[in-house]
């Protein structure tokens, strides 16, 4: 359904300087039925790769498919199957919600009823609203409603869930969920990694405009070295556990007592630990194990946490 390869964007003039390469080789492509993810922190491309595959603009260099088509010079007969909700809706704000909805469907080929689409997004009993009166949440599902207007086979979703509370973002994840069954394609970018492990069947991580890592979700986060901790039993050291590397162990720290090992073979480890531990008859306090999370693997892969802005993982834990 998508096909990317090698696309490149420049803003500014041919020549200028390069720091301006927003996008700098990326390549990847996406199934019929696929939710593909791209994350990366601020400014790392997404939204200049993702506006590529809406043709809005046209690439530096590269190559885009959409439906098999170029999105940019073939417009016409891409843009009627494809649903895209951008960062910024921009509607006018004083036109009630239903207004909008109506006005934006006598500009979309085939479009669904409006109350349909507004049901959809939760916003069924808000349609008298005047869009200037919406909560920001409100207006990210309003322009998600438009985006789903014309039954779209491809949905492009721009950080759909900035500023929506848990509870709607849940009944977001739930209707990306329905349309994926229904074999909507979606292309996702988001901040929220919690989200990208929900959703996303395949994600990919940029940074400085290059994708850096792609694979499923479980095979990013493989890639990343589990943990282990626990109390060492008083009277006892480090060294006197069995060889690390022999339980698969990669690194170890160890600060007041408290034990941290990183191993990539969790299983292995955590088995040699424990069999040494009942062999000594000892108890470990506060044991805990568990395989790296994507949040984890993103912050080694995308950026140190300090490059990570605020907020970004704000979703994991609600
Ligand atoms: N219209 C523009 N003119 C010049 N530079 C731009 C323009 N739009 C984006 N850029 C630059 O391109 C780079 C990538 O920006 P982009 O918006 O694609 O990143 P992003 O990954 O979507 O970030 P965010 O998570 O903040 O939305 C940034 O350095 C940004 O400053």
């Amino acid at each position: 359904m998508i096909e990317v390869s090698q696309l490149r964007r420049r803003y500014g003039r041919p020549g200028e300087d390069k720091g301006c390469e927003a996008v700098r080789g990326v390549s990847f492509t996406v199934r019929r039925g696929e939710v593909f993810a791209l994350l990366g922190t601020n400014g790392a491309g997404k939204t200049s790769t993702v506006e590529l595959l809406e043709g809005l603009a046209r690439p530096t260099g590269g190559e885009v498919r959409v439906l098999g088509h170029d999105p940019y010079a073939q417009r016409r007969l891409v843009r009627p199957r494809i649903g895209v909700m951008l960062q910024e809706g921009g509607f006018p704000s004083e036109l009630g919600v239903t207004e909008t909805a109506t006005m934006w469907a006598g500009c979309t080929t085939g479009a669904r009823p409006v109350a349909e689409a507004l049901a959809l997004v939760g916003l069924g009993g808000r349609g008298g609203v005047r869009v200037k009166q919406l909560s920001g949440g409100e207006r990210r599902r309003l322009d998600l409603a438009l985006a789903l207007l014309g039954r779209p086979e491809v949905l492009f979703l721009d950080e759909p869930t900035t500023g929506l509370d848990p509870e709607a973002r849940r009944t977001t994840w739930e209707l990306v969920r329905r349309l994926r069954e229904e074999g909507t394609t979606v292309l996702l970018t988001t901040h929220y990694l919690e989200e990208a492990e929900a959703l996303a069947d395949r994600v990919a991580i940029m940074r400085e405009g290059r994708i850096v890592t792609a694979g499923t979700p479980a095979q990013v986060i493989g890639a990343h070295p589990a943990r282990i901790r626990f109390a060492m039993p008083a009277g006892w050291f480090v060294g006197d556990l069995p060889p690390l590397a022999e339980l698969g162990v990669l690194r170890h720290e160890e600060n007041d007592g408290r034990v941290e090992l990183q191993t990539s073979e969790l299983q292995r480890t955590l088995t040699g630990l424990l069999l040494w531990a009942r062999d000594k008859d000892l108890e470990l306090e506060g044991l805990d194990a568990r395989t790296a999370s994507l949040e984890e693997a993103f912050l080694a892969i995308a950026g140190v946490p300090g490059d990570v802005p605020a907020g970004v993982f704000a979703g994991r834990g609600e």
